[in-house]
């Protein structure tokens, strides 16, 4: 297996880093794009491997639509190939084929799309058999298991005859990347309505508009851990707005407690060290992509704290929860499970000479463990997993030359 090795650096040398695109973001305006009339013009979308998917397969728009390991493209795509009246297969890796969609298909079929399972009821993959008529202007959905799910039918909403009542039963995890969704309708023309648990949207057509995918808070949130748990330095990332359509960007409060100051300016934020406040709780619900960053981060820097909120990791990339585990016990952290939707981070008081991380097939734990090089010589297995939503970022790390003598 491919290997990379991080030398110890504790100092970080001040530095910009050229932060990519968010795939959520573009994600959504390829979708919306493609189900607008007219000409768009779209900006800075990701390099990530979850868009370019996207981009590709919206393109050449094949018989079967293979999204690897992307959820967003899955759901995304499952929806509109419906909604389009297209015969697509759906399918991805082994694991996407282990994430469960059964929620998103159930209330496609409701609405009057014809989809069926090609394995495993409730998980891809499927068959897309088009879309005859509207069959109903009203469905509930679960929110507790993805956002994605809700996020997919709500940008097809407006195209339906009827238009859509959209209610959210039981509680609504991502909420943020929910709110993502609509801002960005909003952009493109839709108007809608969210009151309660009710989302109404009309039926509308999307208007061509000019717009500009921000950098990606979640990339950004292992630039704050690294300065966290270095001993001196400064970082530039380029591209951040203070008003952000992303939920992620939550690690700024979560990092003014961590030891990192933001000064937001023209270009993207400036990152400074400051004392460590503590902080004693948090609850990841509606940013469970920033659990992998705090939970390392606390690791490394010694602040125990209680975390909630992270239902969802067990179905994402990997079983984050488990994968968490077994890494952070190989620097002697844990994560231990209070049975009732809580975990302790315990922090690490003995960090080895060399620590080697494993990645099950998820970019965020070769991301979130990158920080742990500020401590001791810590050696990635299968670097290239960060291509799912972040290719240049072991080229960014080079930049702050903490890989040499490769
Ligand atoms: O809508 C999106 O862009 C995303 C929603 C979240 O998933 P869930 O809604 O499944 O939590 C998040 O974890 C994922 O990385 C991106
Ligand atoms: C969970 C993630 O992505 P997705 O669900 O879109 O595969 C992620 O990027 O952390």
């Amino acid at each position: 297996m491919n290997q990379l090795r991080l030398p110890q650096q504790s100092n970080i040398p001040s530095t910009t880093i050229p932060l990519p695109s968010s795939k959520s973001e573009s994600n959504r305006v390829l979708i919306i794009d493609a189900l607008t009339s007219g000409e768009n013009r779209i900006e800075n979308l990701a390099e990530a491997r979850d868009t370019q998917t996207m981009i590709r397969l919206l393109k050449k728009d094949p018989p079967i639509y293979d999204v690897l390991d992307a959820g967003t493209t899955m759901r995304f795509l499952t929806a509109y190939a419906a909604i389009t009246n297209k015969q697509k297969v759906m399918t991805g890796t082994p694991r996407m084929c282990e994430r469960p969609i059964g929620i998103l298909v159930e209330a496609l079929q409701q609405l009057g799309a014809e989809i069926h399972y090609l394995g495993v009821e409730g998980y891809p993959p499927l068959a897309v058999n088009g879309f005859s008529e509207q069959k109903t202007d009203l469905i509930t959905i679960r929110g507790d298991v993805s956002s994605q799910y809700i996020s997919a039918i709500l940008m097809i909403a407006p195209l339906l005859p009827q238009g859509l009542k959209l209610e959210l039963t039981g509680k609504v995890g991502s909420r943020t990347y929910i709110e993502m969704t609509l801002q960005l309708m909003k952009q493109f023309g839709i108007s809608y309505t969210w009151n309660g648990n009710l989302i109404s949207i009309p039926p509308q057509p999307y208007r061509p508009t000019i717009y500009s995918v921000e950098s990606d808070w979640s990339g950004a949130s292992y630039w704050y851990s690294l300065l966290a748990c270095a001993e001196s330095g400064e970082l530039f990332l380029n591209g951040l707005k203070e008003e952000s359509l992303q939920g992620d960007s939550k690690i700024v409060d979560i990092m003014a407690h961590l030891g990192v100051a933001s000064e937001f300016q023209k270009d993207g934020i400036k990152l400074t060290k400051i004392p460590v406040k503590g902080m004693q709780e948090f609850d990841f619900t509606h940013c469970p992509d920033l659990a992998q960053t705090v939970a390392v981060t606390c690791a490394i820097i010694g602040q125990k704290m209680e975390f909630s909120g992270l239902e969802s990791l067990r179905i994402k990339e990997t079983d984050r929860i488990a994968a968490l585990q077994a890494e952070l016990a190989k620097f002697n952290a844990h994560l231990l499970e209070g049975g009732d939707g809580r975990f302790t981070l315990i922090p690490s008081v003995n960090i080895p000479d060399e620590v080697t991380i494993s990645t099950y097939d998820d970019h965020r734990m070769a991301m979130a463990y990158m920080p742990l090089m500020t401590k001791t010589n810590v050696i990635i297995e299968d670097p290239e997993v960060v291509n799912k939503s972040y290719p240049s970022f072991w080229k960014h790390v080079e930049m702050l030359t903490l890989i040499k003598n490769q």
